[in-house]
């Protein structure tokens, strides 16, 4: 008894079959377990050992070795069984292999005989001695099967051991075959279940769907389970990535899926007094890895993922010694001969995280370089990046043959700087010519003047034409935040333009690096972009005159480049480039209209064009033909008409139109009337500019009116008497709103400004008050703690300024006190049509008291000066809305940027 006890893990183990088949209720999985248990049995024998801690590799190994030597390559495990298990492993087992074959013949055979009365007693007396010794569920699955025998009747084997017991105690060989035949039974009695129930499977199937069983699709013989109808079709394709992707999913949500920590108590009650501990491994000396006997297990806990191939239980250990010890123990308390104790290995592991925290510092090192690098010397010409190309010029080359197709036919309305160029051109064609006189060539070109107005398109011309190499490199990406990697740059673009001679360089916006030096900077943050100047300074120099390397270079700001750099011998040549006038902008429409489908007369487009766009440099003109064209596009127009361009210019002036802005009857009537005021004053000054065009439509960033004026051609210089009337014309607005309401409002605070500018200048720079006289004071925000001039001439200033303003207001005040009636009518007229061009004016007023351009007229006399309707509803969509707040409104706002585009012309 005491041996049986002992051994009541194995017992346990080797009565799961006849445990699930008694307890469990039929189920598919139990089929399954319980088929698979009946033809593929697998033995199940341990070894049992120990190795110490600090053992050699040898005993490790050897341990792993005895283990290993049980198990033969189809799993099933050589070596003698356990001690009283003997019998299991016999020919005729159920354990053996030979005995899984045989089992299923003894099935179909069974001669059972019922018991009397009195071995029915012996059976009951039997089982509570069997109890005794096993847990709950195993004690309640055993009873089951006494209670079947009892029905049934039992084998001849089972009679023959209660004949036995009659006369002596249980020992472990009768108990085994006790287990071993209730085991049995309960196979046999779960294999009749699966037959009958798949008989009756088979009937239902063929009672509902006679038709494709003739067919043959149920093939399935009684007995044996209908796995077609779990079958699904998937092709290969489909099934790997629903099985990746199925993969992610669950290595998501379950990450520790192939561990799970548990306590030694656990451990010890769940698997160690079971039997179903195959290996220990203690790890780092403070966690144990359990692995457990996978089939034993998983027909003990069919619920547990311990049967998966990857899964192990981990627990903490205090020390070596102690879990040697108490595992010793335990194993002492089963009677466990230490021949066939659990191995135990030990093995020192690192985690990821471990092995990798100690390169940690080294590879943020290595990514961190690699980084700045990438970002220092991304790009690079040439495919040089990263750190070696840190130095490298980032100038990009364009290749005479293919990439610059730009001629000089293509930059239009600048005679003079292409002229000045062209002599760059030949010397590249025809050195010789030049150089058989001893003429030097000159090193290069500044080409200077406001944004857009073309210098980059000249140069790209020149190298076009010249038929050379051309590198373009931006003056700011000279600049890096490592000294020397500037200049270092410059060596490289130098050195490859000399390798590519004859070529032309051209620097953009060359006043990032050339910078006067020493100015602008109280430290010595310059320093770099000082060394990058040198070095340009020095490969300039450093030409021969024989090389043909031409360098052009760009900027807006020629005032503060550095003296060394445009003395002769550098930059021998400044060319400045203004933004067009009349006849270039007609000549720039010309060219950028050729690709534009037009029915419109090309000559009265252009000058029409040309004139409604004073200031507009090259760029702007390029930006409006693009514009009329998608204007056109949105409206579904075959060709772009006048209207189109109209709209275009008023857009890139004035903004975008929004008609979402819905301004209340009140403020609708006070920018009406204001916008009238500068309509009148425009109409009756003598020297201010014919007015095109009046709206209260909102445009733009807070403009709510709008009014067009024409400049009378390109005039350069203005007269007194053409600012007075300017500036009495821009005060109109607010002068018409007090002669027209109880009160005024903020929408005249940009035409203050505009005008307070006028006088200021007028007093400060252009000599023309005779208080100040002929004096020049920079109006330089940098000197604002030192001004140029006394308290006493600060007083003058501003007196001067005021009484210039207040004569304007008082012009102003007076023309249109007089002419309030047509105020009235201008306004009201806007107030309804929203939109009045120079027609609507002449109706109204009569024809303008003076005479008008030649130029003018004839663009816009004839045409009865019709201007653009409003652009079409769809636009409404754009634009951001506008805010109240601080950012009040202006009225009039385009007018002052068709006047700051005129004021740049003095300065
Ligand atoms: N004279 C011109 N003839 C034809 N197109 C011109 C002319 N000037 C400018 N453009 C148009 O304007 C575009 C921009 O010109 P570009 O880049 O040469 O100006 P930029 O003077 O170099 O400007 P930035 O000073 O801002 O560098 C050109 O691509 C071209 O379409």
């Amino acid at each position: 008894m005491t041996t049986l006890l002992r051994r009541s893990s194995n017992l346990a183990r080797l009565s799961q079959t006849h445990i699930h088949a008694s307890v469990c209720p039929l189920s598919h999985s139990l089929h399954r377990s319980l088929a698979r248990t009946a033809y593929r049995p697998t033995p199940r024998t341990r070894t049992y050992a120990t190795v110490k801690p600090g053992d050699s590799k040898d005993g490790k190994d050897a341990n792993t070795n005895t283990a290993r030597k049980h198990v033969k390559k189809d799993g099933s495990r050589s070596g003698k069984p356990a001690r009283g298990f003997e019998s299991l492993y016999s020919a005729a087992g159920p354990l053996s292999h030979q005995g899984a074959s045989e089992a299923k013949k003894q099935t179909d055979s069974p001669q059972m005989s019922m018991l009397t009365e009195e071995e029915q007693e012996a059976l009951d007396s039997l089982l509570s001695t069997i109890r005794k010794g096993l847990p709950a569920s195993e004690a309640t699955a055993v009873e089951k099967s006494f209670e079947d025998f009892k029905r049934k009747g039992i084998p001849p084997e089972i009679r023959e051991v209660m004949a036995n017991l009659k006369n002596r105690p249980l020992d472990l060989a009768s108990a085994a075959k006790l287990v071993h035949w209730t085991g049995k039974l309960a196979r046999e009695e779960a294999l009749k279940r699966i037959a009958s129930e798949n008989e009756g499977l088979a009937a239902s199937t063929s009672g509902k769907d006679k038709k494709k069983k003739s067919k043959g699709d149920s093939k399935n013989k009684p007995g044996e389970m209908n796995f077609k109808e779990f079958t699904a079709n998937l092709d290969t394709g489909t099934f790997l990535i629903t099985a990746f992707v199925a993969y992610l999913l669950y290595r998501t949500v379950m990450p520790s899926e192939n561990s799970k920590d548990i306590t030694f108590q656990e451990f010890k009650t769940t698997f160690f007094d079971k039997g179903l501990v195959d290996k220990l491994t203690v790890i780092n000396r403070h966690r144990v890895r359990v692995d457990l006997h996978r089939e034993a297990t998983g027909r003990m806990y069919p619920e547990s993922p311990a049967q998966h191939g990857n899964f192990r239980y981990y627990f903490s250990i205090g020390s070596v010694e102690a879990f040697e010890k108490q595992i010793e123990e335990a194993q002492n308390s089963l009677g466990i001969p230490s021949s066939e104790r659990i191995p135990v290995s030990y093995v020192n592991e690192k985690g990821w995280v471990n092995t990798l925290m100690p390169l940690a510092p080294t590879i943020l090192f290595i990514v961190g370089i690699y980084w700045i690098s990438r970002r220092a010397g991304g790009g690079g010409a040439g495919g040089s990046s990263g750190i070696f190309g840190i130095g490298k010029s980032k100038a990009k080359k364009f290749n005479h043959e293919t990439d610059v197709q730009i001629r000089f036919k293509d930059v239009a309305g600048m005679d003079e700087a292409k002229q000045e160029i062209m002599e760059f051109v030949s010397f590249l064609k025809t050195p010789d010519q030049y150089q058989r006189l001893g003429a030097k060539i000159p090193r290069g070109a500044l080409l200077s003047g406001p944004p857009g107005t073309g210098k980059t398109l000249l140069a790209k011309a020149t190298a076009g034409e010249s038929q050379v190499p051309f590198f373009s490199i931006s003056g700011s990406e000279f600049v890096e935040i490592f000294v020397g990697v500037g200049a270092s740059r410059v060596r490289d673009l130098f050195q490859n333009a000399r390798k590519n001679s004859p070529c032309i360089i051209f620097i953009d916006e060359i006043d990032a690096v050339g910078k006067a030096r020493g100015k602008g900077g109280f430290s010595g943050g310059n320093d770099e972009r000082e060394g990058t100047l040198n070095q340009i300074l020095t490969e300039m120099d450093g030409f021969n005159t024989t090389e043909q390397v031409v360098v052009l270079a760009g900027t807006n700001r020629p005032d503060v480049l550095d003296k060394a750099l445009l003395r002769p011998g550098r930059f021998d040549r400044h060319i400045a480039i203004d933004r067009p006038t009349t006849e270039g902008r007609k000549q720039i429409f010309l060219v950028h209209l050729k690709k534009i489908v037009t029915n419109e007369d090309m000559d009265h487009l252009t000058g029409r064009l040309a004139a409604l766009t004073p200031g507009f440099s090259g760029a702007d003109i390029a930006n409006c033909v693009n514009e009329a064209a998608l204007i056109a596009a949105r409206t579904n127009a075959d060709k772009v008409s006048m209207i189109h361009f109209e709209q275009a210019i008023e857009r890139v002036i004035g903004g975008l139109e929004k008609k979402s802005l819905v301004l209340n009857p009140e403020e609708k009537r006070t920018v009406a009337y204001h916008e009238a005021g500068h309509a009148i004053c425009g109409w009756f000054f003598k020297y201010a500019d014919p007015l095109l065009k009046v709206s209260i439509i909102p445009r733009g960033q807070g403009a709510l009116g709008y009014a067009q004026y024409l400049p009378q051609g390109d005039s350069y210089l203005m007269n007194v008497n053409q600012l007075m009337d300017r500036m009495a014309m821009t005060l109109a607005g607010r002068v018409s709103e007090e002669l027209h309401f109880d009160t005024v409002t903020s929408g005249a605070s940009d035409d203050f400004n505009k005008v307070t500018r006028m006088a200021t200048a007028m007093v400060t720079k252009w000599g023309m008050s005779s208080k100040i006289g002929y004096l020049f004071y920079e109006d330089d925000q940098q000197q604002q703690l030192h001004k140029p001039f006394s308290e006493a001439t600060a007083q003058s200033i501003d007196s001067e300024v005021r009484r210039i303003v207040d004569e304007a207001y008082k012009q102003c005040r007076d023309l249109l006190t007089e002419k309030k009636k047509e105020i009235g009518l201008v306004a009201e007229e806007l107030l309804s049509k929203e939109v009045i061009g120079r027609d609507d004016m002449v109706r109204i007023l009569g024809k303008r008291p003076f005479e008008d351009n030649k130029e003018f007229s004839k663009y816009f006399e004839g045409t009865g000066g019709k201007s653009a309707p409003p652009p079409p509803p769809q636009e409404l969509n754009d634009g951001p809305p506008v805010g109240d707040g601080p950012n009040v409104p202006t009225p009039g706002v385009a007018i002052q940027r068709i006047w700051d585009r005129r004021a740049n012309l003095f300065s």
